[in-house]
């Protein structure tokens, strides 16, 4: 009988064989990706996922289930890399409050496996206190500095490691002209927007909202707010998605086919 060590060894080998087919079968996805931009397909294409666990496994042999399930990973992780090729750029999610950014901006991160963060989010664990708080105690430019060094930190971990995130950006990142041109800089900009009546709604949810919380007619002073953003959120977009009835999963749905829409005519003018 072999000893656990020989045994041990063969897994060691065949892993290398396994590991070494993977990349080879990576590299094939350069040329998928090639062919899907010529011919203006989208990365996702589930009949031809669906051939693909097929083909590996008939279900008629005890390792069927745990192939698949290998398989399930290695055609995620095939979309992945093809986004990760297609993609160039982070991805800002820019937009009213409460119209769905960090919603959006999870279930992105969820669907092509990039890393996500919410600049709000992310000035809160630096203070280690509420947006609320931080207006009422330090005062709203106090905020937009550390909102500025948040978008600027983004760019310097893009220009040293070229690494792309999705942002979810406070409702008012856009209103300091230096975001604007740095996130130009490094990425694509998404506007998501929302009519008076969903944003409404939805702010209607949460009343942690320091810009909202001292209006007697709420309503109104979203509506006015809004009037005076909009075309700034307009003007600065790459691509503008309409938030109306769509579950967050149908949104990055639209969202996906736009960003590839986008990057596939600038790959194309390059
Ligand atoms: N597609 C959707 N359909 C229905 N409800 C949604 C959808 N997207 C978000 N929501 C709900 O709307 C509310 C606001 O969503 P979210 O926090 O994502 O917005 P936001 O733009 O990030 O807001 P904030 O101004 O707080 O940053 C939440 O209660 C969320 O569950
Ligand atoms: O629209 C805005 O100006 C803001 C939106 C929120 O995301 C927070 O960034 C903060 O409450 C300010
Ligand atoms: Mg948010």
């Amino acid at each position: 009988m072999k000893s656990i060590h020989e045994t041990r060894n063969e897994i060691n080998q065949l892993d290398q064989q396994v590991s070494k087919l993977l990349k080879e079968r990576f590299l094939l996805l350069d040329k998928v990706l090639e062919y899907k931009i010529l011919k203006e397909e989208q990365i996702e294409n589930l009949q031809r996922e669906k051939e693909v666990i097929e083909n590996i496994a008939s279900g008629s042999d005890k390792y069927d289930y745990h192939l698949k399930e290998i398989y399930h990973k290695i055609v995620e992780q095939s979309k992945s890399y093809q986004w990760h090729l297609l993609l160039k750029e982070n991805i800002y999610i820019i937009g009213f409050m409460a119209v769905g950014k960090t919603t959006l901006g999870k279930t992105l991160s969820q669907k092509i496996q990039w890393e996500f963060l919410d600049t709000d989010l992310s000035i809160e664990e630096r203070e280690q206190r509420k947006v609320k708080d931080i207006f009422k105690e330090s005062g709203e430019d106090y905020f937009r500095d550390l909102e500025a060094k948040v978008i600027q930190d983004i760019h310097e971990d893009w220009i040293r490691d070229n690494d792309k995130k999705i942002i979810a950006c406070g409702g008012g990142v856009i209103l300091n002209p230096e975001n604007v041109r740095t996130m130009k800089k490094n990425g694509v900009i998404v506007y998501l927007e929302g009519d008076i009546n969903t944003i409404y709604n939805r702010i209607s949810l949460n009343d942690s909202r320091p810009l909202l919380s001292e209006a007697k007619d709420l309503k109104r002073r979203v509506e006015t707010l809004l009037e005076s953003r909009q075309n700034l959120y307009r003007e600065i977009a790459d691509i503008t998605l309409f938030v109306g009835e769509e579950t967050p999963k149908e949104l990055v749905g639209s969202l996906i086919q736009e960003l590839e829409h986008y990057e596939r005519k600038r790959s194309l003018s390059e």
